[in-house]
C-alpha cells in the first residue's frame, strides 16, 4: 500500500520550458548585480560560502565566484549553492507577477484526490526547497502549497544516488516500498527503485526507451491503490 508519493518538479509536475526558457534565464541576468550588492547580507553571504566549500576555493572573491556560477548554469550543474541562489532571485519574480509556477493540469486534481485518500505528498528536487515553496505557492493554480508534507532538495543528497532516497525515506518515516516516486527521469527512478521505492516515470514529451519503469504521460493515469507492495 502507497502511504506517499514523492515528486520531481522539472518535467513532472511542470513543463521543463517553465523551468529552462523562464526561470533560468530571470536568474542569469540578475545574478551578477545580485551577487554584487547582495554579498555581505545573508542570506547570499552563505551560498556564497557553500560555493567556495564546493570549489574547494575558501579565499575566492564574489566576482570569481560569479564566473563560476555562469559556468555552473551552462552546465545545469546541480550545486546547492546556484540553488540557493537562483531561488532567492527567482523570489522577487513571483512575488512582482512576472511569472507563475508551472502546472501541468492533471497535477492539482490528482495531487488533491491522493491527499483525500490519506497518502502524503512531498516534492524532491534539485531546485531549493526555498524555490520549490515559491513554485507551488505561486503557481499557475494559486497557492496549493498546504498539500505537501514536506520538501526535499540537494540537502538529502543529489537525485541520481540511492543513499539520497533512504534519507527521504528515513526522514518521511515510512517504509521505503510503501514510497512512490514520480519523475520524468529514469536514472533517478533507477535510484529510487535501488533504494525500495515504487516508482513511475512521467513522459510529457518525447518517449524514453531505456527505461524499465511504469510510464505514464498524465498524474491521473497513476493508481497509488493498483500498485502491489
Ligand atoms: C524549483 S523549480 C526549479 C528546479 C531546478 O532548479 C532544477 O534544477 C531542476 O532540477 P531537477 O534535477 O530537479 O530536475
Ligand atoms: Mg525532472
Amino acid at each position: 500500500m502507497i502511504r506517499a508519493i514523492v515528486t520531481d518538479i522539472e518535467g513532472t509536475t511542470s513543463d521543463i520550458r517553465f523551468v529552462h526558457d523562464v526561470l533560468f534565464p530571470y536568474a542569469r541576468e540578475r545574478l551578477a548585480a545580485f551577487i554584487s550588492t547582495q554579498q555581505f547580507a545573508e542570506p547570499v553571504k552563505s551560498a556564497l560560502d557553500t560555493l567556495r566549500a564546493e570549489i574547494a576555493q575558501p579565499e575566492a572573491s564574489a566576482e570569481e565566484l560569479t564566473q563560476t556560477l555562469f559556468a555552473f548554469m551552462d552546465e545545469d550543474r546541480k550545486s546547492t549553492a546556484l540553488k540557493a541562489l537562483q531561488g532567492l532571485i527567482w523570489r522577487d519574480g513571483y512575488v512582482n507577477g512576472d511569472f507563475t509556477g508551472h502546472l501541468y493540469p492533471d497535477v492539482l486534481p490528482t495531487l488533491e484526490k491522493w491527499k483525500s485518500q490519506g497518502i502524503d505528498l512531498y516534492v524532491y528536487s534539485s531546485g531549493s526547497v526555498a524555490a520549490q515553496k515559491l513554485l507551488f505557492g505561486y503557481s499557475d493554480e494559486g497557492d496549493i502549497t498546504h498539500l505537501f508534507s514536506g520538501y526535499f532538495d540537494t540537502h538529502v543528497g543529489a537525485k541520481r544516488e540511492v543513499q539520497s532516497y533512504q534519507n527521504i525515506a528515513e526522514q518521511i518515516g515510512q517504509s521505503a516500498g510503501q514510497i512512490l516516486f514520480l519523475s520524468d527521469i529514469h536514472q533517478e527512478l533507477d535510484a529510487a527503485g535501488q533504494a525500495g521505492f515504487r516508482t513511475v516515470q512521467l513522459i510529457r514529451g518525447d518517449g524514453d526507451t531505456a527505461s524499465h519503469h511504469h510510464q505514464v504521460s498524465r498524474f491521473d493515469d497513476i493508481h497509488p491503490e493498483q500498485i502491489p507492495s
